[in-house]
């Protein structure tokens, strides 16, 4: 049977890894975060409440190994004060798309109107993650998801979202 890659197909429909951190859990902004990308457009594929164990978070953030806050990233997303909502979101230009949701990683840079322009202040609490490249989505989906936990369906009113499928 035919199968996706992880994140999709590059460029056309494809799939991104978000994730509410703990400080968003904890802060209840769940909803609205879900409410973002189900408004533009978007469909919920994946999702879980997760307490990453270390070797999940170091592996995660591995690109970031050498920087001085980085067992602080490691202790704040493992803490289990709240746990990790983990999301694979699908749709045209996702990946792309909802870092712009997002905002920049500095909450103090990101534009109001952002989810973290408008829901945070520091970049050590900057309470979401999304992949920023094709081959993140890829590598963070299957590190976070096995394949039964993504699901394959179809928007009924797809015809409404988009005019080129
Ligand atoms: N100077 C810093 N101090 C504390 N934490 C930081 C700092 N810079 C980055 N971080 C943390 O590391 C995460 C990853 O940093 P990166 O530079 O990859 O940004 P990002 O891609 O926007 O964030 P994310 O990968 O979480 O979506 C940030 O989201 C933030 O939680």
């Amino acid at each position: 049977m035919f199968r996706r890659a992880a994140a999709g197909v590059r460029g056309g429909v494809e799939r991104t890894f978000i994730a509410l951190k703990p400080d968003g859990t904890q802060r209840g902004l769940l909803g609205d975060v879900i409410k973002r990308f189900e408004q533009k457009g978007y469909k919920l594929v994946a999702i879980k409440a997760i307490v990453p164990s270390r070797a999940l978070a170091e592996k995660h953030y591995e690109d970031l190994k050498t920087r001085p806050f980085f067992k602080g990233l490691v202790s704040y997303m493992t803490s289990g004060a709240a746990p990790v909502i983990a999301m694979v979101w699908e749709g045209k230009d996702v990946i792309r798309q909802g870092r712009r949701l997002i905002g920049a990683t500095n909450p103090l840079e990101a534009q109001p109107g952002t989810i973290r322009g408008d829901y945070c202040i520091s970049v050590g609490r900057n309470i979401i993650h999304g992949s920023d490249s094709f081959e993140s989505a890829e590598k963070e989906i299957s590190l976070w998801f096995g394949k039964s936990e993504v699901y394959d369906w179809q928007y009924g009113n797809a015809e409404w979202l988009y005019a080129d499928n």
